[in-house]
C-alpha cells in the first residue's frame, strides 16, 4: 500500500510555506459557503465562479449577464444580489443551468489560498462519503479550513477531522498525517462517539460560525449543514478558468 500523506490547515493562515503544487486541495467552509456551493452544484448550477471582493463580483455580472450574484457580507445577503449565503436558496428551479458569481466572507478567501493545487474541491457534511472516494486515490491531500473571520471554527475542524478518520480506516502504519491533522481527527473520534444528525447540528451551533449564523436567526441552514451525505457530487474547482463544477457534467 503507497503510503498517503494528508496535511491539515485549521485556517488559511496555518498554511505556512505548503507546497499544494504536487498535491490535491479541499476547500471546507461548513457555515456556510461550502454547503451551499455543493447544494448549488447538486441542484445543477452550470457552474459557481467565486470571487473575493463584491466589486469583482459585480464586474464579472457586467460579462455575464446570464449569472446570478450570489454570497453574503456580515451573514446577510449584498444589496443588489439574488442570492445569499444560504443553501435553501440555491434549489433547481433556480440555479437549474444558470452560472452562479459568488463571493462570502470566509470560503471565498479559503478557495483563493488553495490556487497553487494541482486540483481543488469543496466539502461540506452534505457530500463527505462522495468526497473521501474521490480522495481515496490521491496521495498527498491538502485540507484548507477556511474559518471564521481569522479564527478557528469547530465546524471545519470537525468535518477535517471526518475526512482524516475515513481515509485513515484500514491504513494505520501508511498514512502521516501533520498535527493539525491529528487534531482535527482527534475532535472528530471524540465528537462522533454516538452522535446522530441532531447532535452534529447541535455541535455545530454551538462552534463559533453557528453563534454567527444563530445571532442572524438561520438556525435552518445549521440543520442543513449537520445533514450527512445528502448528495454524492463533488464539485471541482478548475484554477485555470475558476469555476467550481461537478465534473461529471464536463462542458467544453
Ligand atoms: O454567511 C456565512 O455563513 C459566513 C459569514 S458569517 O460568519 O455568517 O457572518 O460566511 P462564510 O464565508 O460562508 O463563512
Ligand atoms: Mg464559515
Amino acid at each position: 500500500m503507497k503510503t498517503k500523506r494528508i496535511d491539515v490547515y485549521l485556517l488559511p493562515a496555518l498554511m505556512g510555506e505548503a507546497d499544494l503544487s504536487q498535491g490535491v486541495a479541499v476547500v471546507i467552509d461548513v457555515l456556510r459557503a461550502t454547503t451551499t456551493i455543493v447544494h448549488a452544484v447538486a441542484n445543477g448550477a452550470d457552474y459557481v465562479m467565486p470571487q473575493l471582493t463584491i466589486e469583482e463580483a459585480r464586474e464579472q455580472k457586467t460579462q455575464l449577464p446570464t449569472a446570478l450574484l450570489g454570497g453574503e457580507r456580515g451573514g446577510q445577503k449584498i444589496e443588489g444580489f439574488d442570492l445569499g449565503n444560504s443553501p435553501a436558496e440555491y434549489p433547481a428551479q433556480r440555479v437549474k443551468g444558470r452560472p452562479i458569481i459568488f463571493t462570502t466572507t470566509n470560503g471565498t478567501k479559503a478557495m483563493q489560498a488553495c490556487k497553487s493545487a494541482r486540483d481543488i474541491f469543496i466539502a461540506a457534511f452534505v457530500n463527505l462519503t462522495a468526497l473521501c472516494n474521490e480522495l481515496a486515490e490521491h496521495e498527498h491531500i491538502h485540507i484548507v479550513c477556511a474559518g471564521t473571520e481569522g479564527e478557528i471554527t469547530r465546524e471545519d475542524v470537525l468535518l477535517a477531522g471526518a475526512i482524516v478518520d475515513h481515509l485513515s480506516l484500514g491504513r494505520l502504519e501508511s498514512i502521516e498525517l501533520n498535527d493539525q491533522a491529528q487534531i482535527a481527527a482527534d475532535a472528530w473520534r471524540e465528537a462522533k462517539t454516538g452522535l446522530t444528525m441532531s447532535t452534529l447540528a447541535e455541535r455545530l451551533k454551538r462552534s463559533r460560525g453557528g453563534r454567527n449564523v444563530l445571532r442572524i436567526g438561520l438556525e435552518a441552514d445549521i440543520e442543513i449543514a449537520a445533514t450527512l451525505d445528502k448528495f454524492d457530487v463533488v464539485p471541482h474547482l478548475d484554477t485555470t478558468s475558476w469555476k467550481i463544477r461537478d465534473p461529471r457534467n464536463r462542458t467544453p
